[in-house]
């Protein structure tokens, strides 16, 4: 009897074990290669499988090696965040199979069959993804049928354009707490700072979030944000391996410490559902955030009664969670994003600069004002193009289907990426790996030529992100803000690398440093930059001035701007023979890029002598070689550099060896609104730039035709004509340094105008356009065309 017993149960053993390792065995081995031939038939191409890592292996290692470098700066983003999907596009073309483990994904570029995809989302559900993330996040994003149809439902309304408006003003509080932290961070007194903005734009998403979503209990919102990015990190990390069954239950730190974040976060969620919940019962005012506007809805739905179809609590604490996840990071890197190419392509970002004071100039904005600004809608989009925050969706085959051609059968998935398919030439044209926002200047319609589903950032079909107009409307308000108030260009140690991690997003920060205190909209025009270098020795004190129109990259560009284009290189040497120096060296120094991180040492800095000369004395950065002494202010980030610009000065000045060398930085920012507002109250009028431009326009100094050529207002001289206000007309400065070589001027375009009298008259030709522009001094864009006559 017992050996009966004992054989059934060895029988049965066996049958499990048998069944067990068969099934390991297919899912492992038989299955995948059952599948690779389906897909080979069809002409589907890629790496053979290979036994249970698939290419996951070589997809890391393709990754690990491309991330080890940043990139030169371009946007072919996909070559460094998908390096593997490329190099599998460019061996098997746009058929191609990538092998997660032992599940084929077939890659999908065609926009017709991405739109089929995505339109028929209860065919093409969701990955189920490793149990491991799902301790991370299980909301919206990734549920399915009639729990994804309830929970959308319910959603829904939260994001409805009326509420959105409702929340403007937590967004506009958001942003504005950030620029009063950029603003501190210039400080008094000086007029640009380094920074790397991009902890800024998260700091900023995440309250957007957290006030957006939770009202008054948004600083516990904040605590469940700062678990959630801990959780991210550990969730992207089990993602990017292999899953085994069971794994998720080892008692290893990383699944205990995801454990206990996840209890955290559920205590608070549910201390602020409970919260809001007693409120909403209480009949306390209305706060129309996230959460209330989900439980209101659920609330009605679970009300009728026979359906009871409503969320749970548990959901509900998913839901919350799915807020931070999905609408935090992701248009934080939107906006990084931003920063980093209006950097890059200041014509855009004084285009976008423009339209926003243009559009809501000081008004108190509103969305009126946001759906106006088509540019920086123009900017966005391209943003979204070019760098999408979600770089891939996948999709899984749960059931025998036809997509076009192609027999699809389960136990495959189904790859649409996204950022390969926005960098496409096939679609986009021969430019599409440049930035170019102009594209979308007639809608994404006409910039797809028509194929909807080639731009993508938001995904497409039923299940788009439901936070799309949340995202847009917050990107452009901080935009807008940050427009109305800096300028920005990238720092020298930015170093382009965009990285996959759940998001595209910089691996070094975004430094897109540089920020200039903006007043109003006129400094485009009217910026110019003063470098000065000044030695002093005893008696002698030269002054050496770099001048740039615009705020130059470098000095460097400033120095060959005015040396090779004006020809004025001699002049420069002569006047100023430590330039010469500089910029002969320059081009003859291998090693260029010290080169230019010297001038920006030049460049940037703060606005005054007087704040530099503090920082030396509280810093006491003092260089000596030999008898040469250097003073340098290395609170303002020129430590970089310093070394080979004493070098430089050392050597130009070695006749002068007993000589103290000092470093000033004087950066004159001309235009202020407040300036001008100082002017039409009749304060004292200051002596730099705009003035003279203001000043010369100014109708009470003028009178009534203060913008009309009358040389008859001087017949009686300068002091009739401005009333004697004197310092109402300055073309030439004045005060001590009023401009040496005035009289040289003045004679020279005497002689040269009775010369040209004498002998011609002239009109203008009819091509002539009137365009007088400041580049550096303010001269006719294009040119001067006139008709000459002989007389
Ligand atoms: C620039 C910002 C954003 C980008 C690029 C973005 C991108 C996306 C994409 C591509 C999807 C589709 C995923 C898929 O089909 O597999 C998605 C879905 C989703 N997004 Fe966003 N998103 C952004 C902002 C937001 C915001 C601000 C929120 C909420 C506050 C949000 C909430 C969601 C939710 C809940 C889903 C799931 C929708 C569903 O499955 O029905 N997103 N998002």
């Amino acid at each position: 009897m017992v050996s009966t017993v004992l054989e059934i149960a060895v029988a049965i053993a066996v049958v499990a074990g048998t069944t067990v390792l068969w099934r390991v065995l297919n899912w492992v081995w038989l299955r995948p290669k059952k599948l690779e031939k389906h897909l080979t038939k069809q002409g589907f191409h890629g790496n053979s499988y290979r036994f249970l890592y698939g290419d996951t292996k070589e997809h890391m290692s393709t990754l690990m090696a491309t991330r080890s470098n940043p990139i030169p700066i371009s946007h072919d983003v996909p070559s460094r965040t998908t390096p593997f999907l490329c190099k599998l596009v460019r061996d098997y073309g746009k058929r191609t199979i990538f092998w997660a483990g032992p599940t084929p994904r077939l890659v999908i570029m065609n926009p017709e069959m991405v739109k089929e995809v995505l339109n028929k989302n209860f065919k093409y559900p969701k990955t189920t993804g490793s149990p491991i993330f799902k301790i991370f996040i299980q909301g919206l994003p990734s549920i399915d049928g009639s729990k994804w149809t309830t929970h959308r439902r319910l959603l829904n309304p939260a994001f409805h354009t009326e509420k959105l408006k409702g929340m403007l003003p937590a967004f506009d509080l958001c942003c504005h707490e950030m620029t009063v932290k950029w603003m501190e961070m210039i400080g008094e007194g000086r007029n640009s700072c380094e920074l790397d903005a991009w902890p800024y734009l998260q700091t900023l998403t995440s309250d957007v979030i957290s006030r957006t979503a939770f009202g008054s209990s948004y600083q516990e919102g904040k605590k469940v944000f700062e678990l959630q990015v801990e959780q991210a990190d550990y969730a992207f990390k089990a993602m990017q391996s292999v899953y085994l069954p069971g794994l998720r239950f080892l008692p290893t730190k990383r699944n205990q410490r995801m454990k206990e974040i996840d209890k955290e976060v559920r205590f608070l969620l549910r201390g602020i559902i409970d919260k809001k919940m007693k409120a909403m019962k209480a009949g306390e005012d209305s706060t129309d955030d996230l959460l209330e506007i989900l439980l209101e809805a659920n609330s009605k739905e679970v009300g009728e009664g026979s359906r009871n179809v409503g969320m749970s609590i548990e959901d509900v604490i998913q839901e919350c969670k799915v807020f931070y996840f999905a609408g935090q990071e992701t248009t934080s890197v939107l906006l990084v994003w931003t920063l980093v190419l209006l950097s890059m392509y200041p014509d855009w970002q004084d285009r976008a600069r423009q339209e926003v004071n243009q559009i809501i100039g000081d008004d108190k904005l509103d969305i009126g004002h946001l759906n106006h600004l088509q540019t920086v809608t123009m900017i966005l989009y391209e943003v979204l193009r070019l760098y999408p925050p979600v770089s891939v969706l996948v999709r899984q085959i749960t059931e025998e289907i036809t997509l076009s051609d192609i027999s699809l059968v389960p136990g495959m998935q189904i790859v649409l990426p996204i950022n390969q398919i926005h960098h496409d030439h096939d679609i986009w044209g021969a430019d599409a790996k440049e930035f170019n926002p102009g594209r979308f200047s007639e809608g994404v319609s006409k910039a797809t030529n028509n194929q909807a589903a080639a731009f993508l950032p938001f995904g497409g079909g039923p299940r788009i992100c439901i936070g799309q107009n949340f995202a847009i409307l917050e990107a452009k308000l901080a935009l807008a803000m940050i427009l109305k108030k800096f300028s920005f260009e990238l720092s020298p140690s930015y170093k382009h690398a965009p990285v996959n991690k759940i998001t595209i997003q910089p691996e070094y920060g975004s430094c897109p440093a540089c920020l200039l205190t903006l007043f109003g909209g006129l400094f485009s025009v009217f910026r110019w930059n003063i470098a000065c270098i000044s030695f002093e020795s005893g008696a002698d004190n030269w002054l050496i001035q770099l001048e740039g129109g615009g705020w130059c990259d470098t000095v460097r560009d400033c120095v060959f701007r005015k040396t090779s284009r004006h020809g004025s290189s001699r002049f420069m040497a002569k006047e100023l023979p430590f330039i010469g120096i500089l910029s002969n060296k320059a081009e003859e120094n291998p090693d260029f890029y010290n080169w230019n991180r010297v001038k920006l040492l030049y460049c940037d800095g703060a606005s005054f002598t007087g704040d530099i000369i503090q920082t030396l004395k509280a810093n006491e950065y003092e260089y000596t070689w030999g008898n040469v002494t250097v003073k340098l202010a290395e609170s303002y980030g020129f430590c970089w550099g310093v070394e080979r610009a004493i070098q430089i000065i050392y050597e130009a000045k070695k006749q002068f060896p007993e000589e103290k060398i000092w470093i000033i930085n004087e950066i004159i920012h001309n235009p202020t609104v407040s300036k001008m507002k100082a002017m039409t109250a009749g304060e004292e009028s200051t002596d730099d730039l705009l003035g003279i431009l203001l000043e010369a326009n100014s109708k009470d100094i003028w009178g009534a035709d203060a913008k009309e050529f009358n040389p008859e207002r001087f017949s009686e001289g300068v002091s009739k004509a401005t009333n004697n206000q004197m310092a109402a007309i300055f073309p030439f400065g004045g005060g001590p340094r009023i401009c040496i070589g005035q009289n040289f001027a003045i004679l020279e375009a005497k002689l040269a105008l009775a010369m040209i009298l004498r002998k011609f008259s002239f009109e203008l030709s009819p091509s002539y356009k009137h365009a007088p522009v400041n580049k550096i001094t303010m001269q006719p864009e294009y040119g001067a065309s006139l008709i000459l006559h002989k007389v």
